[in-house]
């Protein structure tokens, strides 16, 4: 079973990711191999998608000797990838390789890191671009951002995509490599329409919001920023 259903997230165990993960999260692990990392991350993801969300139909093929049975993914035409810039761009680079032929949206969302936490535990957000594409009935939507730790970006960005699909997409996935049991329960609790999955569920943030043990900053660790 390459999905795990953990009450609070759907959990994706594929050991490859793991291994991914753990390499993500080695200090040690330079840009180069960190960006990479989240590209090979984006792609086992997606493909566990695949294996453990989507359905399958038969279809008779010709192949240059013989009429056969084979099994297509359906609904491939039918995803939408959103990319909550920036940490998620290698991720969604990943995520490209297993549905090509997605259409893509972009928003970028920043957290106001120096206003600190509220009393709640958030962050004020900040969301500067949104192009989204349109979102149908039959669409399988794919929100991915590499991190999940108080939840408020995913929250703000959740809020732009439902608000200008106007319709419910047939499936709605918010996708992390790492997240903190807060961000997941905040936005489990605000969006229970929505299926979490993720790679790993860490233990706590800490009182500046980022996930331990989690990989730190993870658009800094990409970009080479600080
Ligand atoms: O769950 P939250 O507490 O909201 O934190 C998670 C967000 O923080 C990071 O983005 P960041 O604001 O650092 O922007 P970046 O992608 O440009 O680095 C990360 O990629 C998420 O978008
Ligand atoms: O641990 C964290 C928290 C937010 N954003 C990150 O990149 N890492
Ligand atoms: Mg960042």
């Amino acid at each position: 079973m390459p999905i795990e259903d953990r009450d609070d997230a759907y959990l994706i165990t594929h050991a490859l990711a793991k291994d991914t993960l753990s390499r993500l999260r080695d200090v040690e692990t330079t840009q180069v191999a960190f960006r990479k990392g989240l590209v090979k991350l984006g792609r086992i993801c997606g493909y566990e998608i695949i294996d453990g969300a989507m359905e399958t139909e038969y279809v008779t093929i010709q192949t240059p000797l013989a009429e056969t049975t084979g099994e297509r993914v359906k609904g491939l035409d039918n995803v939408v990838i959103i990319n909550v810039l920036r940490a998620a761009t290698p991720f969604v680079e990943g995520l490209l390789k297993a549905f090509p032929r997605a259409k893509q949206g972009v928003i970028s969302a920043g957290r106001d890191e120096e206003a600190g936490m509220d009393d709640d535990g958030g962050f004020p957000i900040t969301i500067d671009y949104v192009k989204l594409p349109e979102i149908t009935e039959k669409d399988t939507v794919i929100v991915a951002d590499p991190m999940l730790a108080t939840g408020s970006t995913m929250c703000s960005v959740l809020d732009h995509i439902l608000e200008n699909a106007g319709v419910d997409p047939e499936k709605l996935f918010v996708l992390s490599a790492v997240s903190a049991p807060d961000g997941l329960l905040r936005v489990d609790n605000e969006f229970p329409e929505v299926d979490l999955l993720t790679v790993s569920i860490d233990d706590y943030l800490d009182d500046d919001g980022y996930i331990v043990p989690g990989l730190g900053d993870a658009g800094d660790r990409a970009f080479r920023t600080t």
